[in-house]
């Protein structure tokens, strides 16, 4: 089927992590799918989120303290050449060849919706039954004074510096500021990360925000807070200064706009369509991703969906099965695990405030032996727990904390019980030990004052009693 033969059973717009799992679960269903992009398949998380930034943490991780702080263009240049190795060992799985051999049709140029179930894609007229509009998100520059002129980097752009520079001015308090302003430091760039709120990471819970926070000034970065940026002044020898509402000047050789995203919906022809967006302008649709317009459903983080790459994943099989079988699986905006990839990291899942009768263990990983023995002992493991004993959620703080995710989003996700996670052996000495001791403490706990506290304490008495009149009659 050539993509102007009509109407496409499927058609996708998009081919990042939405879009690409959207299509294959088409496939999977049999489906005569159209997967349509405009730009690099594999979309951000391959090209400039995930993956480019994992890569730069990782290595910003291996650099010797001692040569961080002296990291020279040479460095810089091996750094940003890991990247890109490290994008071009992935790209081939999601490049319209592997497509192609999976049975995905796939075509290069922007959509552009016509109608209810048409589109152009660079000239070419695509009919469908059903689309899925997977488009992503891009970053949101804030309108600031003076930004234009000193030639932000965003985190689509920064990917393509060969040098890094002496010192960074990181506007933003979040996920990416964070990342990759630590990444930086540890490279021996200077960073200052300015955000206007109270606190860095506003998503996650204070004892962990605390914790990334000293890390950060350990490494070298400054964090001002409370703080926003009134103008930017770039003066005749190239610098550049960020002026602050308090009349403080923090000078720099470049800037990074890190300060969230908007919905991908420019040049998308929604009004077409009858699609609408939201108060924030993300695409409006509801926990089945069915859009306004019956024929079009919605995936990844073109919708109000928390901006994971699984989300996103997760979210395009989930669109794709609705609209292929007319199921009404649903997703939801809270609870879904995610790991911020600081160093510790921090690692989440599900509820993450006790209501009710429910209950909080925690263990510092002072008491985890890997941790001690690692000398890596500023984290720790808390979870949530209901009355009848079941895990709601928890946050891990640690090295390594997005492994022993794992685990926790899997007991959330079942109803496990501490009591079941205690009686699984764990090997020792893992990180996993702060999620299964946090377990083995709420169980006990469980057993001194709960009904089964007491039934042990009413078999121990009539044990002993019975013991006693076994000594007697001997
Ligand atoms: C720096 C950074 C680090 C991140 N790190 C992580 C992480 O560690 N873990 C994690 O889970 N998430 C991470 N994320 C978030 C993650 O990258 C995104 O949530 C995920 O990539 C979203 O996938 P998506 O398919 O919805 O959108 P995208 O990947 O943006 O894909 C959308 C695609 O649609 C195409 N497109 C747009 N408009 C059109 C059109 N009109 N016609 C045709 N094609 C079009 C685009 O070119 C793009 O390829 C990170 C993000 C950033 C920026
Ligand atoms: N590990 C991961 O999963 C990961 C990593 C990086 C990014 N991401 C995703 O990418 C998305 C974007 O990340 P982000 O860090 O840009 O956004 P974010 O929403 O995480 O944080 C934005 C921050 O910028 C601050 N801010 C907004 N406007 C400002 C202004 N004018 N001046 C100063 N501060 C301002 C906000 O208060 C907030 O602290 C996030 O939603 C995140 O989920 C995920």
């Amino acid at each position: 089927m050539e993509p102007d033969e009509k109407p496409w059973e499927l058609v996708v717009v998009g081919a990042g992590s939405a879009g690409l799992t959207a299509a294959r679960t088409a496939r999977l269903l049999g489906a005569e799918v159209l997967l349509i992009e405009r730009h690099r398949w594999g979309g951000d998380c391959l090209w400039t989120g995930c993956v480019p930034s994992k890569s730069l943490i990782a290595q910003a991780r291996r650099a010797p303290p001692a040569r961080r702080r002296s990291a020279g263009v040479l460095e810089a240049h091996d750094v940003f050449t890991g990247i890109d190795s490290a994008r071009e060992s992935i790209a081939p799985d999601d490049s319209p060849e592997a497509l192609r051999g999976i049975g995905v049709r796939t075509l290069q140029g922007e959509a552009m919706f016509t109608g209810d179930q048409s589109m152009i894609v660079g000239g070419r007229s695509v009919e469908f039954t059903r689309a899925i509009v997977a488009t992503g998100s891009r970053p949101s520059v804030p309108g600031i004074p003076g930004l234009a002129e000193v030639d932000p980097l965003t985190s689509d752009t920064i990917w393509e510096l060969r040098e890094l520079p002496e010192r960074m001015v990181v506007v933003g308090g979040g996920a990416i500021a964070c990342e990759l302003g630590q990444a930086l430091a540890r490279l021996g760039v200077q960073v200052t990360i300015i955000l206007r709120g109270p606190d860095i990471l506003p998503g996650e819970i204070p004892e962990a925000r605390e914790l990334v926070r000293s890390a950060l000034e350990v490494d070298g970065v400054r964090v001002l807070t409370g703080r926003c940026v009134v103008r930017f002044h770039r003066d005749a020898s190239q610098e550049c200064a960020a002026l602050l509402d308090d009349g403080t000047r923090v000078d720099a050789d470049r800037v990074l706009v890190a300060t969230g995203r908007r919905a991908g919906v420019d040049q998308l022809g929604l009004i077409a369509t009858g699609v609408e967006t939201d108060d924030c302008g993300w695409i409006s649709c509801d926990p089945t991703l069915r859009t306004d317009n019956p024929s079009i459903w919605a995936a990844g983080d073109v919708t109000w969906l928390p901006k994971h790459a699984h989300v996103a994943g997760v979210s395009g099989a989930v669109a794709a099965r609705n609209a292929l079988l007319g199921t009404r699986r649903t997703m939801h905006d809270a609870g879904a695990p995610r790991v911020l990839f600081t160093a510790p990291e921090i690692a989440s899942v599900g509820t993450q405030e006790p209501t009710g009768r429910d209950r909080v263990a925690t263990v510092r990983h002072v008491h985890v032996d890997r941790a001690v023995a690692e000398d890596d002992t500023a984290g720790f493991t808390r979870i949530i727990v209901d009355r009848r004993g079941r895990i709601l959620g928890g946050t891990i703080v640690g090295p390594r904390a997005g492994e022993t995710l794992g685990e926790l989003t899997l007991a959330v996700d079942q109803g496990i019980t501490v009591q079941r996670l205690t009686s699984v052996m764990h090997s020792y000495p893992t990180y996993s030990d702060g999620l299964w001791n946090a377990a083995i403490q709420e169980s006990q706990r469980r057993l001194r004052e709960g009904m089964a506290g007491r039934l042990a304490s009413l078999m121990r008495r009539r044990a002993s009693w019975r013991a006693r009149r076994g000594v007697k009659r001997r």
